[in-house]
């Protein structure tokens, strides 16, 4: 096990910048995620670490020793990829061993820990096995094998869980967790989906154009979000946002929806030019009903276990309302109420930082739109 450190990481492709001073420490034994817009860098913050790209500028430090210039085989890492990546030609037991036949270990030894990393992956009885006779999830459990039979330092995955379906994607989902308990060995995980981030990390890392946004707990992102990147990345449907004309110092109308909020206490001095509000924040409730914001309501999905309303507030926005229990009975057209308690209302300044408030932002009593 060993913590993992970046200092001042950048790297480029030609004249495309691809990471752009990083600056990150992860815990010994901490499970960290990346996540991130398609193209952020991602993978490739991962390859820096695993020594697979070299870095531009910057240093990597793996269990408190500079690495930079130490080549991926000497740095202790295990890497599993979205593809698997297993030889074709050996079965099962070889494709888990091989690394340890390379490396000389003793038969017992490799015997002994082909056994207990099989019989923990559950695929004892596939060790004779090609690849090519396992269903996708079998593969990814033998690729894990693999890695996690090196006994490494740093078990680094890029997407492993991206090829299988749903229910799959979810056993797995459940395995790399259980893992994660029994082994504790620092893991360092690259995804685009939100649910295994927000379910898998001991800390998340928001990635935006090769920089970091945010780093912390799922939990922390999600409540209480940096900026207005954040509060729009993580969520699903994500948080509705309507801009603020300013009309006082202390409160602006919703541009294009009208509807006066005023504020008595902003901390600091920022001035709020946008609101945010989370789907699940919102309520649905009847035109007349005071205090509230006005649209119409367009459509509605409902999922069974919970449904998702659309509902207009103006020519260009549309603001969803997730909830669960009986959908309400609001006919396509029909002019609706949004209403919601005040702390749940994001306000996000000028430069998309996020304003903390006490609280006290409201809709003035009666705002009629
Ligand atoms: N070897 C390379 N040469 C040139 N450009 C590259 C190379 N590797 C990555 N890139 C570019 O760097 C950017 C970041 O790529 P990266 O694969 O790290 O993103 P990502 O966040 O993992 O994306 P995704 O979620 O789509 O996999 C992309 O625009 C990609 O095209």
């Amino acid at each position: 096990m060993a913590s993992v450190t970046l200092k001042n990481v950048s790297k480029s492709f030609g004249a495309y910048d691809v990471i752009r001073s990083i600056d990150l420490e992860i815990e010994d034994g901490e499970f960290m995620v990346f996540v991130g817009p398609s193209g952020c860098g991602k993978s490739t913050l991962l390859r820096l670490i695993a020594g697979l790209v070299p870095v531009c500028e910057g240093d990597v430090f793996i269990g408190g020793e500079q690495v930079t210039d130490v080549p991926a085989s000497k740095r202790g890492l295990a890497f599993v990829f979205q593809s698997y990546a297993l030889y074709p030609h050996m079965n099962v037991s070889r494709n888990i061993s091989f690394a340890l036949e390379t490396a000389r270990l003793g038969k017992d030894e490799i015997r002994r820990r082909v056994t207990k990393v099989a019989e923990m992956l559950k695929i004892s009885h596939l060790l004779d096995r090609r690849p090519r006779q396992l269903s996708g999830g079998q593969r990814q459990r033998v690729a894990i094998g693999r890695a996690l039979v090196g006994q490494p330092e740093v078990f680094l995955f890029d997407e492993p869980l991206s090829n299988l379906d749903a229910d799959l994607r979810m056993e797995m989902r459940f395995e790399i967790a259980k893992l994660h308990a029994d082994v504790k060995t620092t893991m360092i995980y690259v995804t685009h989906d939100q649910t295994e981030a927000m379910t898998l990390a001991d800390r998340i890392v928001i990635l935006n154009w090769g920089r970091i946004e945010q780093v912390g707990r799922p939990r922390e992102l999600y409540d209480r979000p940096a900026n207005r990147f954040v509060a729009g990345f993580l969520g699903s449907p994500r948080m509705n946002f309507a801009p603020l004309d300013r009309a006082a110092s202390s409160g602006g109308v919703l541009r294009g929806v009208g509807g006066f909020y005023h504020a008595t206490e902003f901390a600091g001095a920022d001035i709020p030019v946008e609101i945010g509000l989370r789907p699940e924040a919102l309520k649905l409730v009847s035109a007349e009903t005071k205090g509230t914001i006005r649209g119409t309501f367009e459509r509605m999905e409902d999922l069974g276990y919970e449904y998702v309303c659309y509902v207009r507030l103006s020519e260009t926005l549309v603001w969803t309302v997730r909830s669960t229990g009986s959908p309400p009975a609001f006919a396509e057209g029909e002019v609706v109420g949004l209403g919601w308690q005040p702390e749940n209302l994001y306000l996000f300044g000028e430069d998309g930082r996020r304003i903390e408030h006490d609280g006290a932002v409201q809709l003035a009593s009666g705002a009629s739109l």
